[in-house]
């Protein structure tokens, strides 16, 4: 493939991939993790053990089952629970102005924080943060923002077995452990989806999964 300079969508997601993976590596406590095709860094300890408590219980109260942009049919590929975290709790804006400091992407283009949970057997099968052009949903991303560049992911809890957050392509497998921070990026140098990206949440087989995730646009999330 060749570098493209003349589309500004491709090239911002071109630049907003080097600048965040070189402000990342300078980052005390950030790790890069050895992986093919993809650039994902992991923070230990971004979250306070607190921190993570007041956010669980917030998902607690609020969960639901989990919903898929698009079904393919398959009623096991996402079994967990989600929920928005709403901004008028403080300790949401608090760990959403964390994870934008340690970024540095414009705040306006992430989408607002999600929590997520885990029982035992739930699962999130392998599949691409970034949004698969030529589907249905892709006309309304568009409106709201349009592609997914960065995903950042805070494990709120040490799981008892299963549960990891799997990158088949990439070769990584990670294991929760409370209050750390995983960050990737789901496109590749030439500001394309990465296919290395994929990725998925492994079926929890003792204890419960709590993560949050956050997903920035390569717009303005939320407006046309
Ligand atoms: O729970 C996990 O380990 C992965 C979650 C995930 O991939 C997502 O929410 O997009
Ligand atoms: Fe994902």
């Amino acid at each position: 493939m060749s570098t493209v300079t003349g589309d500004p969508a491709a090239f911002y997601r071109m630049q907003i991939g080097a600048w965040v993976k070189e402000r990342v590596k300078r980052t005390p406590n950030c790790l890069q993790i050895p992986a093919k095709g993809l650039d994902i860094f992991v923070a230990r300890d971004f979250l306070t053990a607190r921190e993570c408590e007041q956010v669980i219980a917030l998902i607690d109260k609020d969960r639901v089952p989990s919903g898929l942009l698009s079904s393919n049919g398959d009623p096991e590929f996402r079994t967990s629970e989600s929920c928005h975290l709403k901004m008028s709790d403080a300790i949401n804006v608090r760990v959403q102005d964390k994870i934008n400091a340690l970024t540095g992407i414009q705040p306006e283009h992430g989408e607002t924080i999600q929590g997520q949970r885990y029982a035992p057997g739930q699962q999130f099968k392998p599949h691409h943060d970034f949004f698969h052009m030529n589907t249905e949903y892709w006309e309304d991303m568009q409106r709201s923002g349009g592609q997914r560049t960065w995903t950042a992911m805070i494990f709120l809890n040490d799981v008892e077995a299963g549960g990891q957050t799997w990158f088949p392509e990439a070769n990584v497998r990670v294991t929760p452990r409370r209050g750390n921070l995983l960050l990737w990026n789901n496109m590749d140098e030439f500001g394309q989806p990465n296919h290395y990206s994929l990725h998925s949440g492994m079926p929890v087989e003792a204890g419960v999964k709590y993560v949050i995730t956050k997903w920035y646009r390569e717009r303005p999330w939320g407006r046309g």
